[in-house]
């Protein structure tokens, strides 16, 4: 059975079709960069697909040349001159977004066509399971721009391993999909032309799986994977990110950016 639940997504199309929900990020001109329309779409996606028991796996995907390019920097731009307490509450809502991927009781699975960059590796480490082209790479680069993985770091410091994390977050290098595969945060890697084949494979054996089961599986696996997501740590990312990007050298990168130019983080202090 088919079905079309787009609901009135502006940034989504939403397909569900033998059991497996495919959501996909649609703003391909930005690179599928999350602002906050973007945010409460995915959230209310997950949530409704997560309910739905016809769903039993549901696919993030993306139209366009990269998989996500993080938060929409014009967007971020714009919260910085917010109040502080404006600025955490739509932080939140970006935590709150990747926490319920993250909960989402349904088996969840990234197919990665292409770079993901900043905010998108949260999204794909809240995941599941991640496949991606080999073409695609990846990059934590938010300090570059004066920001920080902040509501992000929970789920990919879990995905990538607290060694790699020191690496590319202090660094901001990218890799690419040969090293993503090596450090396990990714699941697999293939030709372009195959990504839908391997999802498909994935995606039909847990389809015959039992779905009880499996929504306990998921459950063991965050249980003794690591500590909880707790509502603290969850406040703490929040605050990260809403300081940092009102602070003198996060508007300065932000901006450096949206004016395709190096940023100055002398003249910013
Ligand atoms: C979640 C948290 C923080 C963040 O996520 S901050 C976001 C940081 N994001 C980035 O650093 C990625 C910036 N983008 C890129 O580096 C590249 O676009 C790309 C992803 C490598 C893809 O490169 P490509 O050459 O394919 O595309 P262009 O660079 O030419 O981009 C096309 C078009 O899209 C605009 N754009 C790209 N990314 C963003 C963005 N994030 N926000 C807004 N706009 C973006 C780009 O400017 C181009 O626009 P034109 O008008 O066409 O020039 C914090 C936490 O964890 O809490």
């Amino acid at each position: 059975m088919q079905k079309d639940s787009n609901k009135n997504y502006k940034s989504l199309l939403v397909n569900v079709e033998q059991h497996v929900a495919t959501v996909t990020l649609n703003r391909p001109e930005i690179r599928n960069a999350f602002n906050d329309e973007m945010i409460a779409e995915l959230t209310d996606a997950f949530s409704t697909l997560g309910a739905d028991d016809e769903v039993r796996v549901i696919v993030l995907a993306a139209a366009g040349k990269a998989f996500c390019a993080g938060a929409d920097l014009n967007w971020m731009r714009a919260m910085a001159d917010y109040s502080y307490e404006e600025n955490l509450a739509d932080a939140d809502k970006l935590a709150q977004m990747l926490k319920t991927i993250y909960e989402c009781p349904k088996p969840t699975v990234a197919a990665i066509q292409g770079d993901v960059y900043a905010g998108g590796m949260g999204l794909v480490a809240a995941c599941d399971v991640a496949i991606a082209v080999k073409i695609a790479n990846f990059c934590l680069s938010e300090v570059r721009l004066g920001l920080a993985p902040a509501t992000i770091s929970p789920y990919v410091i879990r995905a990538l391993g607290a060694r790699a994390s020191q690496r590319y977050f202090l660094s901001a290098e990218v890799f690419d999909a040969k090293k993503a595969r090596q450090l396990g945060f990714i699941h697999e890697r293939v030709s372009e032309e195959w990504l839908g084949d391997e999802v498909a494979a994935f995606c039909n054996k847990v389809v015959k799986n039992s779905p009880d089961a499996v929504k306990t599986c998921k459950q063991l696996l965050h249980d003794v994977a690591g500590a909880p997501i707790t509502d603290e740590l969850i406040a703490d990312t929040v605050k990260g990110i809403a300081d940092i990007r009102s602070s003198e050298q996060g508007r300065e990168g932000v901006q450096a950016f949206l004016q395709k130019r190096k940023p100055d983080w002398l003249m910013a202090d």
